[in-house]
Parts: C-alpha cells; structure tokens; sequence
C-alpha cells in the first residue's frame, strides 16, 4: 500500500499545517479550501495566512475550491473539519471519494446526538469498514508543527498496514508517527483532553497555579481512561501520545484554542468573548464536553470534571462556583 498523492479536505490550522508535514514528507498534496480566496492564497502565495501567520508554505502543495477536482486520483483523503460539521461536510463529498483511498480523520471530538466517534461518523457516511480508518492524534499543536519543531504523533488503524502506509507518507524530519491499534482509547484520549484543557484553562483565569493544574490533568485523564476502559479501550493508550502526551500538550499551552477558552471564561468573559479570542477557529471541547457527558451518562461512567465544565459552558454556571463543588465532592480512593 503506496500514499503518494494525498487530498487534504479543510484548510484550517491543523489541516493546513498536516497538508505541509506530507508534502515535507514527498507527497503530492491537494488541498480542498472551503473559500475560494484561501485555496487561490495556498495555491499561488504558498501562505495561508488567516491560520498561519508567517509560514511558508511548500511549493508541492496545491489548492483548490473545488472538491471533485481535489480529490482525483487520491491515495489518501485527510479529513480535517471540524468534529460537528464532519457528517454534513462528508455527505456533500461521498460521492467523489476515490475507490481505495485511505480514509484519514484528523478530527479530536464525539458527534452530538449520535455520540458517536469520527471515526465511527467517517464509516457511516463513506460506508467503508470502521476498521479501515486511520485517525492521527497525539500532542500536536498546528502552529508548533508549522514551525517544523520536533513532535510525535500516534495514527490509529485495526488494519495496521494502513497505518503503516500514513506513517510512511507523512513521517519527515520532524514529524515521527507511531503506528496503534487502538482505535477506540486513541479517538477518545483526543477528545476528552479538550475538555480537560478548557477546565485548565478556567483555573489559569480565576489565577491558579501549578498544582491546580496538575491535579485537572491527573484527574482528567482518571475519567478519560475509566471511560475508555468501559467502551473497550487499552488502558495503556492513555499512558502513550494520544492520552498525556495530548492532555499534557493541550492543558499548558497557550497556543490551545479550548484552553484559551476556558481562560477567557475563567476571567468572566462570555462564551461569544471566549470564542473571538480564538478567532473563529474551533474549540472542539465546547461541543464535545456535551456529547462526552451523555456518552459516559450512558455507560454509567463518572466524569466530574466534563459535567463541571457542561456546565459552565451550556448552562452558564459560574467557573469558580463549579470549582468549589468538585472540590467539595464527597471523599474517595484515588482509584475508585
Ligand atoms: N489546530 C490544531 O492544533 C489541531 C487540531 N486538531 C483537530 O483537527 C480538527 C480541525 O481543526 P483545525 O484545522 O484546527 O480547525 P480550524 O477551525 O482551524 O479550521 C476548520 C476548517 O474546516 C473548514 N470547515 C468546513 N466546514 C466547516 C463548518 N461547517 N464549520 C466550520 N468549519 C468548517 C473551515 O473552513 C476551516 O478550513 C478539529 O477536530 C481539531 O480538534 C487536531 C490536532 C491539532
Ligand atoms: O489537538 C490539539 C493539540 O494536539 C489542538 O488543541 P486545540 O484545539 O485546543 O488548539
């Protein structure tokens, strides 16, 4: 199985910045932008500079408005919308998709209302095996990765040579992909750390410090790994890049969106402040805590600090109300 042409479908931070780690990597890459002003801007200036201000891009990666044009001849269709728009956006595609390609979600989120995983979303509509997908997660902030600093990251795949194939195609001098089975613990770590970052983030703004932040990540990767364990994930994922080294990435950086977020919310700004602070790219934990709380609502999975922040962010709780409540929550073994 050779990747050699690649269609990148959405032309935001990360699926630009995944679109030049390929090309870095050899491929020939096409990217679909949903404006036609952004493909004409990647297309002739080799910049995409709502996104990524001051990167260049590579000279071997095109780009077009036009998805059946993107999308000829593909080895590989990179998925990188976001999680709620990825069905809508899929269906409109179905048709053009190259018999054969390698399916490659990008996407960290749980669909609202079918809660279902992308890669579970990517299968329905595109009515290719579930196992057959290969999601890319792991500690991989865009702007880092444009900038070409070192970073691993994990592509899951059941069909390990399909993995194989993305690790060989995207692999360059500072991008290093490990290869996982894990479908399942791999989609869910990418999903619940945004919801973990915008709680670190609301700390970071009511003005806590490192402790604080500590304990939101141990804790929040305590419910992300009790949640995959019941939905049959290997609980040694949430050990490996797309578990902490994830959680870890997102909840310190100041380059997340879903921290950002939280931090802005935790100063008292509104959710609409919050959102132009990121401005207008997604944060994916603002949907997904929703959607991860009924998923573990519906498993019986116990999941304080992504109810805490559906809260804050659905029913407009006050951060540092909903703070003092899981603080005072009644008294437990670390491992209960
Ligand atoms: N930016 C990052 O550092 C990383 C992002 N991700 C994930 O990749 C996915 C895509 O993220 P980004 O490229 O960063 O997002 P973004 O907000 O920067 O860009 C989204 C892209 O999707 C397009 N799009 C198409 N239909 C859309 C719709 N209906 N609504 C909104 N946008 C639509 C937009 O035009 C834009 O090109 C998300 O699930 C995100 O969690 C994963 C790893 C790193
Ligand atoms: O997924 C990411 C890093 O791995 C990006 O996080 P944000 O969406 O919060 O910017």
């Amino acid at each position: 199985m050779t990747v050699q042409s690649v269609t990148v479908l959405g032309a935001g931070s990360w699926g630009t910045t995944f679109a030049k780690v390929l090309a870095d990597a050899g491929r020939d890459v096409t990217m679909w932008a949903r404006r036609a002003e952004v493909a004409a801007e990647i297309r002739d200036e080799h910049t995409n500079s709502g996104y990524l201000p001051g990167v260049t891009l590579p000279g071997r990666l095109t780009a077009t408005a036009d998805p059946e044009e993107a999308l000829s001849g593909a080895d590989a269709v990179v998925l990188a919308v976001p999680s709620q728009s990825l069905r809508a956006n899929l269906t409109g595609w179905r048709g053009l998709l190259p018999r054969d390609a390698i399916l490659v979600s990008l996407a960290k989120g749980v669909e609202l209302g079918t809660l279902k995983r992308m890669s579970e979303v990517i299968s329905e509509i595109a009515e290719v095996p579930a196992n057959e997908v290969v999601v890319v997660s792991g500690p991989n902030l865009a702007r880092e990765i444009a900038q070409q600093q070192p970073a691993g990251a994990v592509l899951a795949c059941a069909d390990h040579d399909r993995a194989v194939a993305i690790q060989q195609a995207s692999f360059n001098g500072y991008f290093r992909p490990y290869t996982n089975t894990d479908v399942v613990g791999c989609e869910l770590g990418g999903a619940c750390k945004n919801v973990i970052a915008l709680s670190c983030g609301m700390a970071a703004g009511l003005g806590f410090g490192a402790n604080t932040m500590a304990t939101l990540i141990t804790r929040g990767l305590a419910e992300t790994a009790r949640l995959g364990a019941k939905l049959g994930a290997d609980p040694l994922t949430f050990a490996g890049l797309a578990g902490v080294g994830d959680l870890v990435a997102t909840c310190a950086s100041p380059l997340s969106r879903n921290r950002t977020f939280g931090e802005r919310i935790g100063r008292g700004e509104t959710p609409q402040q919050a959102q132009a602070a990121v401005g207008g790219q997604v944060a994916e934990g603002v949907m997904s805590c929703q959607s991860i709380r009924e998923l573990a609502r519906g498993v019986g999975v116990d999941m304080p600090i992504t109810d805490a922040m559906f809260r804050v962010c659905h029913e407009g709780m006050d951060p540092a109300r909903v703070g003092a409540e899981l603080l005072g929550r009644q008294q437990k073994h670390e491992w209960s």
